[in-house]
């Protein structure tokens, strides 16, 4: 799948600072780092619909999602985007099918892309868990099924292996490369870790109190 995201003179005020982004995405995985507090989780929640720009625009493979002229604003559902949070946001008394199915948007081969996203994540024997006794790394696999089956156009990642420690870290990165690999499907990985950044980024956007800079890879 191509990606263009484009984020045309969009603003959004922020406690200390506005975060301000004119930028088009077309890499197959960007990378989001900046220090803590700069902006990076505001950014993903402008794309992914859940905070509303003061200004700007944002068009999604020519599809707008936001234009604040216009008084357009779409909501999270109707975009097309995934979005895995920090806090994964499971719903713990429900089953693993029932948080998984919950956003699902059959893509035209729907059984076969839900089966194909469960077998790739390897979680077909969770299918019938409860939520709130699966591990770390089985919620992130969960969290990241839902998105999927959602049938996104690009999908939103904010620190996925944040809380996960170097065991699972080395579990989860490869699930990671699958979707990159086998779904071809765009993402923004927000990280702090360089490792990361080179193992499944093409491009890096540094955020800083706001203002969003183009790095290299290999800084
Ligand atoms: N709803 C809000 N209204 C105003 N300011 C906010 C709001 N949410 C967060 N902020 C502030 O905006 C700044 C950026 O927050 P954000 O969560 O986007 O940073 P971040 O780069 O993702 O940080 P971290 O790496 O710690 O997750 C912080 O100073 C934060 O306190």
């Amino acid at each position: 799948m191509t990606l263009k995201l484009q984020l045309e003179n969009v603003s959004l005020p922020l406690s200390e600072f506005s975060l301000k982004a004119d930028l088009t995405l077309t890499a197959p995985v960007t990378g989001i780092r900046g220090p803590s507090g700069a902006g990076k989780t505001s950014l993903i929640e402008i794309i992914a619909g859940l905070r509303r720009p003061a200004s700007g625009r944002i068009v999604l493979n020519d599809h707008v999602l936001c234009d604040t002229a216009a008084r357009v604003n779409l909501a999270p559902e109707l975009r097309r985007v995934g979005y895995v949070p920090q806090d994964l946001a499971l719903f713990p008394h429900l089953s693993t099918r029932a948080n998984l199915y919950y956003g699902h948007r059959p893509n035209g081969s729907a059984t076969s892309h839900a089966d194909h996203v469960i077998d790739l994540l390897e979680i077909r024997p969770l299918l019938t868990r409860r939520v709130h006794n699966l591990s770390g790394g089985e919620k992130q696999r969960v969290a990241l099924g839902r998105a999927l089956l959602a049938s996104p156009q690009i999908l939103l990642l904010d620190e996925p292996l944040s809380s996960l420690d170097v065991r699972l870290k080395e579990k989860i990165l490869p699930y990671l490369l699958s979707i990159r690999e086998d779904l071809h499907l765009p993402m923004i990985y927000v990280t702090h870790s360089q490792k990361e950044l080179q193992t499944i980024c093409d491009e890096v956007l540094t955020v800083e109190e706001g203002r969003i800079t183009q790095a290299t890879l290999s800084e």
